[in-house]
């Protein structure tokens, strides 16, 4: 004799689909050897780095490798949490809080997070959905902004992946959300939430990852889709055009990357006498070591020693309630 089970929510027969929230990776450890061997990954990718391998890998691995780790290590030891990583642990919280904000909709619905470098690895958890039963799976690049060397990169962790399994599931895959009305909303309430408690600034940065000028020239759409947004953001604050400036942090080697740098802006605007700064980076959903301490820790410094009086950081989305929304929404649009 043999029980039936009640049929699941959603029927059995629906597909089983899973959620994979990609974000970028970060070293295991706060240490020289966890940090270079992240940054070997990462920087061997190329769509990261793109300078032909017979002229990159001495660069990366006799100039690069042997010193940055250290110095990258000791950053990381500034913002690091008793959980890890901020960045990791950020990314495995809205995974958690998502599965909550779907959970209740009787999909049947398996929420993971990869990271692109680093662990969890894209391809363990692509596994994992797999032997979970998932025949579909909606692959989301936690970067609003689509760029080749980010969203694209995940793209291609997917196909090396599918390149060796037999039944490939179907995939979906989120591009870029930098105009959704959900994911401005929630950064308008950010910071709208952050000046409720800590009054109103002078001007308002709002600072983007910066990539290579030439991969804009090569097509990118990265720039155009941060302006996109800062338009939006200030429309949604109601800001007027000298309330705000946007410009790019966190450049990387020789080339020329995106302008205005973050940097020589609050040097300037320090120098120009502006009192107050509050900076806001909405390209990261996550706060990770680009924003803790680039920006909150270094940007400070370089705004108060240029004589600056006041600066804040807003953090990250995190785990926002109106950007758990959002994502839902993202998410539940496509299942
Ligand atoms: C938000 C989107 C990001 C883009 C676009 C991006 C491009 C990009 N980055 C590098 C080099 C480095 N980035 C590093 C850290 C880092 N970058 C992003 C996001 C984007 N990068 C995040 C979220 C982080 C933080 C990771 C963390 O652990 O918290 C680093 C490592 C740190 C260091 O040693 O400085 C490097 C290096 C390039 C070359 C690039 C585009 C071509
Ligand atoms: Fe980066
Ligand atoms: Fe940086």
């Amino acid at each position: 004799m043999s029980f039936k089970p009640e049929p699941a929510p959603g029927d059995a027969q629906a597909p089983h689909t899973g959620v994979l929230l990609c974000n970028l990776g970060t070293p295991d450890e706060p240490t020289p050897s966890a940090v270079r061997r992240y940054l070997a990954e990462f920087l061997s990718d190329p769509r990261v780095v793109e300078i032909p391998p017979l002229v990159w890998k001495p660069i990366l691995y006799g100039a690069i490798l042997p010193t940055r780790p250290s110095k990258s290590a000791e950053k990381y030891r500034k913002i690091w949490m008793p959980e890890g990583s901020p960045l990791a642990f950020w990314t495995a919280r809205q995974a958690v809080m998502l599965r909550g904000y779907l959970g209740e909709r009787g999909h049947r619905v398996t929420v993971r997070h990869a990271m692109r470098y680093g662990n969890p690895s894209m391809a363990s958890m692509l596994d994992e959905l797999k032997a979970q039963g998932c025949t579909r799976v909606l692959v989301v690049p936690l970067y609003p902004q689509y760029a080749g060397s980010t969203t694209g990169s995940v793209f291609d962790a997917v196909g090396a992946w599918a390149r060796q399994v037999r039944h490939v599931p179907e995939f979906h895959f989120i591009n870029r959300f930098h105009d959704d009305p959900g994911y401005i909303r929630a950064l308008a309430r950010q910071v709208s939430n952050y000046w409720m408690s800590h009054g109103r600034p002078n001007k308002l940065i709002m600072s983007f990852h910066g990539v290579p000028e030439r991969s804009i020239k090569l097509g990118d759409p990265y720039q155009a889709q941060c302006l996109e947004t800062a338009r939006l953001l200030a429309e949604r604050l109601a800001l007027k055009s000298d309330d705000f400036e946007v410009c790019f942090q966190s450049r990387f080697g020789k080339a020329k990357w995106l302008e205005p740098y973050t940097d020589q802006t609050l040097q300037r605007l320090a120098q120009q006498g502006v009192g107050r700064v509050d900076v806001v980076c909405p390209g990261f959903v996550c706060d990770c070591l680009e924003t803790l301490e680039e920006i909150a820790i270094e940007g400070k410094e370089t705004f108060l020693h240029a004589g600056g009086q006041e600066f804040h950081y807003i953090p990250c989305l995190n785990d926002n309630a109106a950007w758990m929304v959002a994502l839902s929404e993202l998410v539940q649009e496509r299942l």
